[in-house]
């Protein structure tokens, strides 16, 4: 049988709220001294017993609501981000678009940022000068490519950020969010690169809140909420979920603002004044 690329078992990861953890190695020695006094008040799980295999060319979708832990998946998958529980396996080299930014350094230019992100990830002197041109002309960004990034847009951040990372050759392409800064030209283009790398057999993971880029890259959807894998199956499969939770979602806020008014209406009623008797009413007559 075909082995996984990417294979998650158990995999959960510990936040505390209001403090952003780094996956830095100093932070495994502070949590398990944490870890140790018992859970801290503060702390959550943005994902915790998750389980998946994906497989070499599989295209998969990561679906979910603002906070759910996708972005943190993604994190969990390159290795930025270290997990609390349980393990994420890779057999190969990730290509990361996350961050929008590919990870720039906002004070290099476009050009020294293409240099330094692409032998960052591994590519040789000979590979980066090869690809170069192409990377420019894919994002561009010619009249900008020796202006500091921190001067770029959002859209130019994506589309260089794109252009370098599409040219790795590593077998996983990680991609959040990436597209939804794109004009239409853009992600025409992003959809031909990405079919491109998908028919030569690399390994699709993208996070999107767009069902349109979702169904166009991805056969398989992962629905994930409050922390925990829900759907794992077709993208169409992962969106009904989606889709689901959020109309249950809707239908109990809709309940708790119903009860919620019936409440305050008894307390209203009970705190006002016992009408006043009125002479006569009620009693027996003359
Ligand atoms: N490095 C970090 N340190 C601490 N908390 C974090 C860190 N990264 C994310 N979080 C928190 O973890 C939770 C999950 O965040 P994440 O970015 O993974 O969600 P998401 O599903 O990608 O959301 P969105 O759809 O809004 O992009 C959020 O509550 C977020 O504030």
């Amino acid at each position: 049988m075909e082995e996984p690329i990417i294979q998650a078992r158990d995999l959960g990861i510990c936040f505390s709220k209001g403090k952003q953890k780094k996956g830095r190695i100093k932070d495994l020695f502070v949590r398990r001294a944490v870890n140790k006094q018992g859970a801290q008040a503060q702390d959550f799980w943005p994902l915790r017993h998750v389980n998946f295999d994906i497989f070499p060319g599989d295209a998969v979708g990561i679906i979910g609501r603002n906070g759910t832990g996708k972005s943190t998946l993604l994190r969990l998958i390159t290795g930025v981000l270290i997990p609390d529980e349980g393990y994420v396996r890779r057999e190969g080299r990730v290509a990361p678009l996350i961050a929008l930014s590919a990870g720039f350094s906002g004070e290099l230019t476009g050009r020294e940022n293409v240099n330094l992100v692409a032998a960052l990830h591994g590519m040789t002197t000979k590979e980066i000068k090869d690809k170069f041109d192409e990377i420019v002309d894919f994002s561009e960004l010619e009249d900008f490519i020796d202006t500091p990034v921190k001067y770029y847009s959002s859209g130019m951040k994506v589309r260089l950020g794109f252009g370098v990372i599409t040219q790795l050759p590593h077998p996983i392409l990680l991609v959040d969010e990436a597209l939804a800064v794109g004009d239409a030209a853009f992600k025409r283009k992003c959809q031909a690169v990405i079919r491109g790398l998908l028919d030569e057999g690399r390994t699709l993971v993208f996070v999107s809140h767009s069902e349109g880029d979702l169904k166009t890259y991805c056969k398989r959807g992962i629905f994930l909420d409050a922390g925990t894998l829900v759907t794992d199956g077709t993208v169409q499969e992962a969106l009904d979920s989606y889709k689901e939770a959020e109309k249950r979602d809707a239908k109990a806020k809709e309940e708790r603002k119903a009860q919620a008014a019936a409440k305050a209406a008894a307390a209203k009623a009970a705190a006002a004044p016992a009408p006043a008797l009125v002479p006569g009413a009620g009693g027996a007559g003359a």
